[in-house]
């Protein structure tokens, strides 16, 4: 069992530090790690975010575990050089289109959620963003118009084959949880939105149990405030599912608690918090682990099979927080090491 460790800028490397403490506690049979640079710290060691060594690395292992790229001191390079092409290369490279971003409140957390308890305490969602098209991999540019303004422009496109596949991932997971399934699109003006929804009620066919609705993206942000109890699986876009998994957070109560996966066809996989690299909090000890230590989980079920450390894992963590044992970003006083210790202690 090869793994990858790329914990990247910023509070990358204490959150995937405190995860890998807890792979690492488990004792897993042949399970050998292998680090690599990505991001900011990649570019300023090695020239690229993305070095041909990390990529390799990363090909080589069964699944990586990532933690943040994104560093202030880079944003005013040319933006191929850019820490968060680092990700997205990733992403790309590997063909992982499939980005799971599990919503779901913790025993004990009502109270920590933007929300009011008896709306949060409803929140079990999941959302099924797509990775590897949409306005992010368009082509774009900035140009200057005849009149000598500066245009920026980005296109934004899905064809068919790239709305089928992540149907397809999404019908599957609703089959495995409540049958329900909400698109969620802006098919009122967008035509790559047209697409998308004619190829969800197309794909839906195949899913005769599958309870298939549609809601416009500017609706669906304003439902997930109102009355996220009524989501079961969300699929949608690679801009929409970014924005609306960093809300979902905040629902259910902190970006510090909320992990993902990003699958490919095959078994191969990227593990990360849906969280950035934090400038604001990095280095202070402050940063919230879990949404990477959950990651690390999903990591075992759906790259390597480990079912039952998965979920000892998810126990640990959930052991954790109804002990009231919170990070700043919940109101509580614990930092990143403390978390750490808390759930190992739990494991
Ligand atoms: N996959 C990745 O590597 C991602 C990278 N980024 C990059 O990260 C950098 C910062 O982006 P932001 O927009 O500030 O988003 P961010 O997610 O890094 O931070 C947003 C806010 O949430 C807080 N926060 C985030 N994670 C936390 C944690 N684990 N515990 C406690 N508080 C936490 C931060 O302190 C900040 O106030 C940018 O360079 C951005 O491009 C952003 C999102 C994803
Ligand atoms: C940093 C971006 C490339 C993506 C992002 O915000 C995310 O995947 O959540
Ligand atoms: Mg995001």
């Amino acid at each position: 069992m090869k793994i990858a460790v790329f914990a990247g800028d910023g509070i990358g490397p204490e959150v995937t530090r405190e995860a890998v403490r807890v792979l690492e506690a488990l004792d897993l049979p042949g399970l050998v790690l292998f680090e690599g640079d990505v991001g900011g710290i990649a570019y300023k060691r090695h020239g690229h975010p993305l070095p041909a060594e990390t990529l390799e690395i990363a090909r080589s292992c069964d699944a990586i575990l990532f933690g943040a790229v994104g560093d202030p001191d880079c944003d005013n390079l040319e933006r191929h050089l850019r820490p968060e092409q680092a990700i997205l290369g990733l992403r790309k490279e590997l063909g992982l289109f499939a980005n799971l971003r599990p919503a779901k409140v913790f025993a004990g957390l009502e109270d920590a959620s933007a929300l009011r308890p008896e709306v949060a305490s409803k929140i079990d969602l999941l959302i099924v963003r797509e990775l590897n098209g949409d306005v992010y991999f368009g082509e774009k540019g900035i140009r200057i118009l005849p009149d000598g303004r500066r245009q920026g422009w980005d296109m934004m496109s899905y064809a068919e084959d790239e709305v089928r596949r992540i149907a397809h991932v999404g019908f599957r997971a609703a089959m495995g949880r409540g049958k329900k399934l909400c698109s969620v699109d802006k098919a009122n003006v967008l035509e790559t939105s047209q697409v998308w929804r004619d190829v969800m009620i197309e794909v839906a066919k195949d899913y005769p149990e599958v309870e298939l609705s549609h809601m416009y993206v500017d609706n669906a942000a304003m439902q997930l405030v109102r009355n996220p109890g009524q989501f079961d699986v969300v699929v949608t876009g690679n801009l929409f599912g970014d924005i609306l998994s960093d809300q979902a957070s905040m629902c259910v109560g902190s970006i510090g608690l909320l992990a993902s996966a990003s699958l490919s066809d095959g078994k191969m996989g990227l593990y990360e918090p849906i969280h950035g690299s934090a400038p604001d909090i990095a280095g202070k000890g402050l940063a919230n682990p879990m949404a990477t230590i959950l990651s690390a989980a999903m990591l075992l079920r759906h790259s390597l099979g480990l079912e039952a450390q998965a979920a000892r894992i998810e126990a640990a963590v959930a052991k954790t927080l109804a002990d009231g044992i919170r990070g700043g970003d919940l109101g509580g006083s614990h930092g990143t090491a403390a978390i750490g210790d808390a759930v190992l202690e739990r494991l």
